[in-house]
């Protein structure tokens, strides 16, 4: 039987109950044009690992999905506020303990200023757990190799038999995922979220760092209301534990296909509670369109500088046709000199739609460019500068700013020019170990994190 026909190896377990037209079609995408696919070299080791992909347990739940979908309904209705963060690529050598604890920290301290700043829940989403795919500018590398495609596909090591795709590799990303997420939602429910622990993490970032006098403020009213909370007798389990989820860009299609399950006559993609499409991948006639259409996470979309109004109410038709808000965020990735002239147009165009989308912000991927010292980077100030741009835009139109979506680490790394410690050009090779985007470190997170409360109080 042709595989992706209903009752074929990959057909998710569909019921034969179900009426044809309420069956999602999950196998639409392979006649469309796939962009940022690996040229698997050996087709049917590809079809044994799917196979094996497609009856292993789901990573993420059905229910915790269609919860984070309610929660992001709040976002799309300016009830709440999403922070999404986390490395920019995913490696198996650094899926560690004290790797997912640090990244896991920084944005949980991150989550409580901002919080408090928005006097809002924050939604808490990690760029964890399944960031395993990277899409690339070019085939080929520096050296004239092919490129690295994120640890699902090939090797960062710069060796040729190295950088061919390998369908092993999808296994090892499930198996990493699925551990990391382990870890991740036990360290929601235990200490490493008590809210008292991550407010004392900021309390010595504020007396440590070079701009911890600007944040003094924040920080001195977000231990009274703290202090106020105790003297009331609040001392609940909320302040213990928090909902963490997980996500990761949805690209590698056969992948993302074997693991999704049906459920209640729905498709879930298995592999993350939230999966979004990239800017090289969004083409309204390509298969990741098609197949994101056909899952009920909530989903974003990258959209860039050259995204037109009416490009973008294609999305947004098309991925959210019943108009549920929360289903989807439309990521804005303008670059800071850009996002005050293209961002305008597109929100006006979205909103008179009719449509209730997330606004997110990434800050990143428009602000890259090369150091003087040869590096991929990003100066802080124009991240900063791309925020603001976006707070600004949606305060002129009266629309919600509903989050922010950040490459980061936990670790003190020099990828990112500029913030507190000023790291310059110079400084950059002295721990640059991105295996791909330049992210920001503890200090610049937990300062754009103090910057950003700072807007949504303003
Ligand atoms: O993270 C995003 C992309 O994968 C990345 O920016 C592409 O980088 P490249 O231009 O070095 O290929
Ligand atoms: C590749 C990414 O971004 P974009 O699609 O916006 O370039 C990313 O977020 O990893």
């Amino acid at each position: 039987m042709p595989r992706g026909v209903a009752g074929g190896p990959y057909s998710g377990a569909v019921s034969l109950t179900e009426s044809a037209e309420l069956v999602p079609d999950l196998d639409r995408w392979r006649e469309l044009p796939a962009a940022q696919q690996p040229k698997w070299p050996d087709r049917g080791a590809l079809d044994d690992v799917l196979e094996t992909l497609s009856t292993v347990p789901p990573i993420v739940a059905p229910s915790e999905v269609d919860t984070l979908r309610a929660q992001l309904a709040e976002v799309a209705q300016g009830r709440a506020f999403l922070l999404q963060g986390g490395d920019c690529a995913e490696t198996f050598d650094l899926n560690t303990e004290p790797h997912l604890q640090s990244t896991t920290r920084t944005l949980l301290q991150m989550a409580v200023v901002l919080t408090y700043g928005a006097s809002v829940p924050v939604v808490k989403v990690g760029r964890v757990a399944g960031q395993y795919a990277k899409p690339r500018s070019s085939n080929t590398d520096a050296l004239g190799l092919p490129s690295y495609r994120g640890d699902m596909v090939n090797a960062l090591e710069p060796v040729m038999d190295k950088r061919i795709p390998d369908p092993g590799r999808l296994v090892r990303a499930y198996a990493n995922s699925a551990a990391a997420m382990n870890m991740i939602r036990a360290y929601a429910r235990g200490g490493l979220a008590d809210l008292h622990a991550v407010h004392d993490w900021n309390k010595d970032f504020v007396a440590t760092s070079p701009a911890g006098v600007r944040y003094e403020v924040i920080a001195r009213e977000i231990d009274r209301a703290l202090a106020f909370m105790k003297a009331c007798g609040i001392d609940s389990d909320a302040l213990r534990g928090v909902e963490l989820y997980n996500s990761h860009e949805g690209l590698i299609l056969d992948y993302e296909r074997a693991l999704t399950r049906m459920h209640d006559g729905r498709a879930y993609a298995a592999s993350a509670h939230f999966v979004w499409i990239g800017e090289r991948t969004r083409q309204m006639d390509g298969a990741h369109v098609e197949f994101f259409s056909q899952i009920a996470n909530p989903i974003g979309v990258k959209i860039g500088p050259t995204t037109t109004p009416e490009q973008a109410v294609e999305l947004v038709e098309r991925l959210d046709p019943e108009g549920l808000p929360g289903r989807l965020t439309l990521i804005s990735r303008m670059g800071n000199g850009k996002i005050r002239d293209v961002l305008p147009a597109i929100v006006e165009k979205v909103t008179a739609s009719g449509h209730t989308v997330v606004w997110q912000c990434d800050p990143m991927h428009g602000n890259t460019h090369e150091s003087s010292t040869g590096y991929k980077t990003r100066h802080f100030d124009r991240v900063v500068d791309e925020v603001l741009g976006f707070f600004d835009v949606h305060r002129s139109l009266g629309t919600w700013p509903g989050g922010i979506h950040v490459e980061l680490t936990g670790e003190d790394v020099t990828e990112c020019l500029g913030g507190a410690m000023e790291i310059s050009d110079e400084d950059l090779n002295s721990r640059y170990e991105t295996a791909c985007d330049p992210r920001l470190n503890t200090g610049q997170s937990l300062e754009l994190a103090f910057l950003v409360a700072e807007m949504l109080r303003g």
